[in-house]
């Protein structure tokens, strides 16, 4: 019997602390971490899996990983190098005023008073902002090293601003709630509040559950914060065996604690801070049916209410003012909440602050107002059923409370952002396998999801990881939190778990999903926006991929010094010091294409701006609930106004720019193309080595059962069969991804050397 046999034999009830000492015995060797980390795999390093010795499989090469770093750099040049059309882009927007009235809004409503909406864009933390860094502002909190450290690009150093220290507090005989003590805490305690907080919360065991006589399987110590799942298995004679896994976090809510503690918990403590320009997201993370409406839906509420008693007192006569909006992501696509579910479309403006134009904002000043918003959001939301939820939600909701204020503390002026907070309801997450009963508009609806989960995880794995280029654009969930994880942020994500036996696994994943999140939260990480980092050439020492573009030219003179290398994918690095590269592509909107720019901004002025964004009537259309089921709308035709708008011939292309040669769009394109190309590669090629992991401990077991007595040959032949045929299918389709990429980069060598 070999070492491992013997180790799982000796384990008797295998739990996963034993396991784990074996894995932490093979994977905590510092070159073992290192060889994970450089694969972008380091999670793996404190995976509760068994681990072979991986030399064994001839893993060990030097080296390693980088692809996505390699990948990174080829994408930051290729930021760089289309900085000529970025300046296009770069004049903030004025949003296109929008005359369609709320059906919320009331005569006679001075909170929800026309001139009082939105102009009809929101920008997650941009036009309108104070929130961008640059210069440094004095905070509230005097001599508050957190508040200091926030920046603001805008700020007026003539502004008022109000020292609130508990002095004043008392002074003006206010209660001195959770929240206010916190706000005048010393600074100390203020910038305690963590970048990242990781918090689990269990629901009960529900009717359904008990009825099926299903165990709670979740202990949880709240003073440790620790949780721990009690998984059962099966051994190899069929007896049954427990196996505990253990998590720690920041916080973990067992299934007595209410809304009001979870509050507390989670949004009340970063609620001063968004005062301070800094924006804050809160979401809910779990299994369908684990909780997350339940408990998101209070949130937003309750923040608002702490957040007008801050302006009505400590902040009284300041000029700030609360705003609140509401949309849903739904199968890609987005839709406000709070407007008759109108279409809404994100872009990027020419600084890479997310705008959502047509999305309607409404000023707010009391709790009730911000009540029946809330309210109506939610019953406008897209529900359907899942197996474990009657009424699953089936979009990323978004409610973003944000707060502005008026430069000169005027209200005629229009008001800037200073602040946002924003609770995101993400849509259940389910397994392919529980699909499979749900009907192809549900698995529709799972797969898409799922898709957006996972690109968020792509994300947070590639934060992780610290690599250049983050994906942010993998789906519109990825685009719409990407503040949430760079600069000056503050996020908590709420992991919802089920306490029952039969969402074992999916709460497992639940927790190593949040557990990833939670390792984003150490070592201080103040990530920088990789994009921001990719305007700067002189931060960038990536592959500039203008390099391979014949007909961008603008080159540094002392290139030509440089040896010729070729990188990994052959190319020449000798522009490798290219200081002033012309176009800069992705500061360019994303999706530009779905543009219909008049033709006069063409001409030469040298921006966009929102109100330019005069998309058709119809893109606006509203989307139409197919059916009602209790009251809540369910399925929604796709409209295909933003279709019509793609399609149209009058759209503007890169070559319709007045100074992009139209060889350059061609060549841009197809880098694009490239870029998601390779990332989908280096993505597909992690995920094989995953998998093989997984195989890899399957094999190890049915060793372990093989030399047991009694092992039945067949049995053992039959499963090696179906483990060598995975493993082959792993291996070959990535041999056909690797293929078809290369086959794409010799396409595009061809095209360059042919100047096409
Ligand atoms: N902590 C809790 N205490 C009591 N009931 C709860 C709790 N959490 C959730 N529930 C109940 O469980 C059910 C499912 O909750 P909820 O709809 O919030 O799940 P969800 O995670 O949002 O699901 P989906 O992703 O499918 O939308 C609801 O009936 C809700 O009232």
């Amino acid at each position: 019997m070999n070492a491992v046999g013997r180790q799982m034999q000796r384990s008797g009830t295998s739990t996963v602390h034993h396991q784990r000492q074996y894995s932490d015995n093979f994977l905590d060797s510092s070159s073992n971490g290192r060889w994970l980390q450089s694969a972008g795999l380091q999670h793996l390093q404190s995976s509760n899996a068994t681990l072979p010795g991986l030399q064994d499989y001839g893993y060990y090469g030097g080296g390693g990983g980088g692809g996505g770093v390699q990948g990174s750099k080829m994408y930051r040049n290729l930021q760089r190098s289309v900085t000529g059309v970025n300046e296009l882009f770069s004049e903030p927007s004025t949003p296109p005023v929008n005359s369609r009235s709320s059906s919320l809004r009331k005569n006679g409503e001075d909170h929800v008073s026309p001139s009082e909406l939105s102009p009809g864009i929101l920008d997650l933390h941009s036009f309108d902002t104070e929130l961008l860094p640059d210069m440094p502002v004095p905070g509230l909190y005097d001599g508050s090293s957190l508040y200091h450290s926030v920046r603001g690009r805008s700020f007026d150093d003539s502004e008022p601003y109000l020292s609130t220290n508990k002095q004043t507090t008392r002074a003006r005989g206010l209660p001195e709630n959770n929240l206010l003590k916190s706000f005048t805490a010393d600074k100390e305690k203020a910038s305690s509040v963590a970048k990242i907080k990781v918090v689990v919360r269990k629901r009960p065991l529900n009717k359904k559950e008990m009825a099926k006589k299903e165990e709670d399987i979740i202990t949880i110590d709240s003073s440790s914060n620790s949780l721990t799942v009690h998984e059962t298995k099966l051994k190899v004679d069929l007896t049954e065996y427990v196996e505990k896994h253990e998590f720690v976090f920041d916080a973990v809510l067992n299934e007595q604690v209410s809304n009001d503690e979870v509050y507390r918990e989670t949004v009340e403590p970063i609620v001063p801070i968004i005062f301070q320009r800094t924006k804050a997201t809160c979401f809910a993370y779990g299994q369908t049916g684990s909780g997350k409406t339940y408990t998101m839906q209070p949130l937003p509420l309750k923040a608002s209410q702490d957040i007008l008693r801050l302006m009505h007192h400590t902040y009284r006569n300041q000029g700030f003012q609360l705003f609140v909006s509401f949309f849903e992501i739904y199968g890609g696509k987005l839709f406000d909440l709070l407007n008759d579910r109108r279409k809404l479309c994100m872009r990027e403006d020419g600084k890479q602050q997310v705008c959502i134009v047509g999305l309607q904002e409404y000023r707010v000043s009391n709790v009730e107002t911000i009540r029946e918003f809330i309210e109506k959001g939610n019953a406008t939301r897209s529900t359907g059923t899942t197996g474990a939820n009657e009424e699953s939600s089936r979009s990323h909701a978004i409610l973003q409370l944000a707060i502005k204020r008026s430069v000169d503390g005027s209200e005629s002026k229009p008001a800037r952002v200073v602040g946002k907070l924003s609770f995101i309801d993400l849509a259940g997450s389910e397994r392919g396998a529980d699909t499979t009963d749900n009907d192809k508009q549900t698995r529709m609806e799972g797969a898409e999801i799922n898709k957006s989960l996972l690109a968020l995880k792509e994300c947070i794995r590639a934060l992780d990881n610290d690599q250049g280029h983050i994906p942010f654009r993998g789906s519109k969930l990825t685009e719409v939190l990407r503040d949430s994880f760079v600069g000056d942020s503050r996020t908590v994500m709420i992991s919802c778990i089920s306490p029952n036996s039969g969402s074992c696994e999916h709460t497992l994943n639940t927790l190593r999903y949040a557990d990833r999140v939670k390792s984003l939260s150490k070592g201080n990480n103040s990530k920088k926006d990789p994009l921001s980092s990719a305007l700067n050439p002189r931060e960038s020492t990536a592959l500039p991929l203008s390099s391979v573009l014949p007909t961008v030219t603008t080159f540094d003179s002392n290139v030509s010094d440089v040896p010729n290398e070729t990188n990994r994918f052959g190319w020449s690095k000798q522009f490798e010091k290219e200081t002033s590269p012309p176009f800069n592509m992705d500061r360019v909107p994303s999706g530009r294409e779905d543009f219909d720019f008049p033709n006069d901004q063409r001409g030469g002025r040298g921006g966009t701006r929102a109100e330019d964004f005069d998309l058709p009537d119809e893109f606006y259309e509203q989307e139409k609930p197919v059916r009602k089921k209790n009251g809540k709308m369910e399925k929604y035709q796709i409209s295909t106004a933003e279709d019509k708008v793609r399609n149209s011939d009058s759209l503007m292309k890169w070559k319709d720019i007045p100074g992009v040669d139209s060889n350059n769009s061609h060549s841009d394109d197809d880098l694009n193309a490239l870029l998601e190309e390779e990332e989908d590669l280096v993505g597909a090629h992690r995920r094989q080595v995953e998998e093989t992991l997984d195989i890899v401990r399957e094999e190890m077991k049915l060793l372990v059962e093989a030399e047991q007595p009694g092992n039945q040959l067949d049995d053992y032949i039959s499963r090696l069969n179906t483990i060598l045929t995975q493993k082959a299918a792993g291996i070959l389709q990535l041999q056909t991804r690797l293929a078809n990429f290369q086959r794409r980069l010799n396409e595009y060598n061809v095209l360059v050397s042919s100047g096409i």
